[in-house]
């Protein structure tokens, strides 16, 4: 292999749950087989750097301990997790060992990524990985991972791992050949799409839940992956694991599964950062003039926009941007602390003219809510 000084394209490639195992849900080792080789050629002969986020360890924990995904609590599969993790990894270490290529274990929750630092952390170490040729494979850490931190499917951790990583493409990998019409299980009339320019609602609407008992999400999961990451600016394909050489010819851009162009005005990565991952720590209610300096100057908030603050959050924090009448506006990273922005206010209130204050909300660190109006 090489030591990674040529830049390669990155290609972040996720394989569900419903492609790694047989039909009992045990792990499948021919082809989590197929999926390294082509893997590894890629990395050979190809020029691509891959990131895999990999399903997989509950399938692998249940079918290991012989338990049913039917009768066991949110910790039994926890338990499954623990077991089937090692299991799962065991094996890609096996595998991709012997097409001579390292791998690196990254099991992450929703928490870590939206946390800016450990956002920053994450993908510093993917790109150690990557310069060294070494594979990450990313899962969910299922074992912390409850409801309320929980991606609860790798779709959505794949469209963030396209993020950490910088990608270039993002590979969806099911047990399906893309994008139909309708649910093909249920509708056999169901046509599949071959491109997709935009992720409009009419879009998300074909969606419907997962296909099988090991699946999580369905498409519906995938779109949302798919509407992140081509916002950034990096193109996805959803194509079904069992096409022979899938990975090389999606790469090479055949008509293979459902192909949604990337946006042709991507926004940054720390813009896509706050649109995708986190959740706001408080609110600025701002008033009409505010709202009408972001949505049509594009400027940034200053003090005197500010009417209301809700929530007690730090410098730094995420913050939703709302209206008078409560409708959102967008979202930012603001420069004050709730307690800071207060007595910011208590200043403005006894008269003192705050212009030359700061900006509490950057430009650079905001996004607006597509469809926000100014009234
Ligand atoms: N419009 C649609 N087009 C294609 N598949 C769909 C659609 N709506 C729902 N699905 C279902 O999504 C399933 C794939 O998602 P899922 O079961 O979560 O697999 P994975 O484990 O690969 O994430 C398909 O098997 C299919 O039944
Ligand atoms: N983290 C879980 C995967 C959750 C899941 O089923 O996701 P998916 O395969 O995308 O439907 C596991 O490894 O079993």
């Amino acid at each position: 292999m090489t030591n990674g000084t040529r830049r390669r394209q990155c290609a972040v490639v996720k394989v569900g749950s419903s492609s790694l195992t047989d039909g009992s849900g045990v792990l499948a080792i021919a082809k989590m087989e197929r999926l390294v080789k082509q893997i590894a050629t890629l990395y050979r002969e190809g020029g691509w750097h891959v990131v895999l986020v990999s399903s997989g360890a509950i399938a692998a924990g249940l079918g290991k301990l012989g338990w049913q995904r039917a009768r066991i609590s949110m910790p039994e599969k926890q338990a499954a997790a623990a077991v089937g993790q090692t299991a799962l990894m065991e094996e890609y270490e096996r595998l991709f060992a012997k097409e001579g290529l390292h791998v690196g274990q990254l099991l992450l929750t929703r928490a870590d990524v939206e946390d800016r630092k450990r956002f920053v952390h994450i993908r510093n170490t993917v790109q150690a990985l990557l310069r060294h040729d070494i594979v990450p494979i990313i899962n969910e850490n299922d074992t912390v991972a409850v409801e309320e931190i929980r991606f609860g499917d790798n779709d959505s951790l794949a469209g963030l791992a396209a993020l950490v990583s910088e990608a270039d493409r993002l590979v969806l990998l099911t047990d399906i050949d893309g994008l139909y019409t309708a649910n093909p299980r249920t509708d056999p009339s169901a046509k599949r799409i071959e491109v997709v320019a935009e992720v409009t609602d009419e879009i998300e609407r074909l969606a419907g839940g997962a296909g099988s008992v090991v699946g999580t999400g369905g498409m519906r999961t995938k779109l949302i992956a798919a509407k992140a990451a081509v916002r950034a600016g990096v193109e996805v394909v959803i194509a079904s694991a069992e096409t022979p050489d899938v990975l090389r010819r999606v790469l090479a851009g055949e008509a293979v599964g459902t192909r949604f162009l990337a946006s042709p005005q991507p926004v940054s990565l720390r813009k896509s950062w706050l649109m995708h991952a986190p959740k706001p720590e408080g609110s600025l209610m701002i008033d009409e003039g505010a709202v009408r300096a972001l949505l049509t100057a594009g400027g940034s908030l200053l003090v005197p926009g500010i009417v209301r603050i809700e929530g007690d959050f730090q410098e730094g924090a995420v913050v939703l941007l709302q209206s008078m009448k409560g409708e959102p506006v967008g979202k930012g990273i603001t420069s004050f602390s709730a307690r800071d922005l207060d007595d910011l206010l208590a200043r403005r209130r006894a008269g003192e003219d705050l212009h030359n204050v700061h900006e509490v909300v950057h430009r650079n660190d905001m996004v607006l809510v597509k469809g926000a109006n100014v009234r």
